[in-house]
């Protein structure tokens, strides 16, 4: 697929590596649909991704709302006529361990709400967008690629049951939806990053990053066009479908 002239959404794409993603796509001549809860920061993306050199619109939209995720990519395809892609990008942290011992006790440490509230937007919010986006992509007669990001948390981090378990999840629907979607010329993949360079990271102490990259084979920690680069090669490659790509400098939690 030519990234020229295509139409790719990207939720949580306001900041971050969804920001990142739609100005190298940008770049690459997509016309961008950026989706997120956060209007002051979509405007601010907005304004990168036109600078960057395409059209770019944004959306303001909770992907874990099903009628604001229906009626956000009805209205992308009424704006830009076309959608060829979707990065299924958003996602939150709320990590803790499962259970402590204290003074003896066992003490419940993950709430229900945690653990809800990671898996409404990490997973459902990727099936509700995955959905849509193809529901629309179908009925306009589009072809294209929908990838999920997923994280190294997939194959299970200590702390991270919610997160983990929602990254799992959304590695294991891009085979589903890569089969069930090639009959429309649709395909599915996904990308599974390491430890990137974010506004996060760059507030972290730098004894704490030391520690971190230490880890790390390649010694340092990924960054954030290094994931927009792996996402333009999916979209890019026709032969791409059904698999993840790991981006993670060789950790292995
Ligand atoms: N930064 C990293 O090192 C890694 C990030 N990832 C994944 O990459 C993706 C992006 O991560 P970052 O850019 O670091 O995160 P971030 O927190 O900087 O950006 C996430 C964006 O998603 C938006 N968002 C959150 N909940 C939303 C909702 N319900 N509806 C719409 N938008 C929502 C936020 O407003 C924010 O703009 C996430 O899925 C994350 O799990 C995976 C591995 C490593
Ligand atoms: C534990 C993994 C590498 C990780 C680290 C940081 C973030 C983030 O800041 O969003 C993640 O989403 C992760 O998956």
């Amino acid at each position: 697929m030519k990234l020229q002239d295509s139409v790719i959404a990207i939720t949580g794409g306001g900041q971050g590596l969804g920001r990142a993603m739609g100005e190298y796509l940008a770049a690459k001549g997509a016309k961008i649909a950026l989706i997120d809860l956060m209007p002051e920061k979509l405007d601010e993306a907005v304004t990168a991704c036109v600078a960057a050199g395409a059209e770019a619109r944004s959306y303001v939209c909770n992907v874990a709302k099903e009628e604001e995720v229906e009626k956000t990519f009805e209205a992308i395809v009424k704006d830009f006529g076309h959608l060829n892609g979707l990065v299924n990008n958003a996602g939150i942290l709320r990590d803790g361990l499962m259970v402590k011992v204290k003074d003896g006790e066992v003490e419940r440490r993950m709430e229900l709400s945690q653990w809800q509230a990671v898996i409404d937007v990490n997973l459902t919010g990727v099936f509700l967008c995955g959905r849509e986006a193809a529901t629309q992509m179908i009925k306009n007669g589009d072809q294209g690629a929908i990838i999920n990001i997923a994280s190294i948390s997939r194959a299970g981090n200590m702390g991270q049951s919610n997160y983990s378990a929602a990254k799992a999840g959304v590695s294991a629907l891009v085979p589903v939806w890569a089969k069930e979607l090639a009959r429309y010329g649709i395909r599915c993949a996904g990308i599974a990053p390491g430890f990137i360079e974010t506004e996060m990271t760059a507030s972290m102490k730098p004894e704490a990053l030391e520690k971190m990259t230490a880890g790390i084979p390649l010694k340092r920690m990924g960054k954030p066009e290094e994931i927009a680069s792996a996402a333009a090669f999916i979209f890019e490659n026709d032969y791409v479908s059904g698999r993840m790509i790991e981006v993670d400098g060789a950790l292995r939690l």
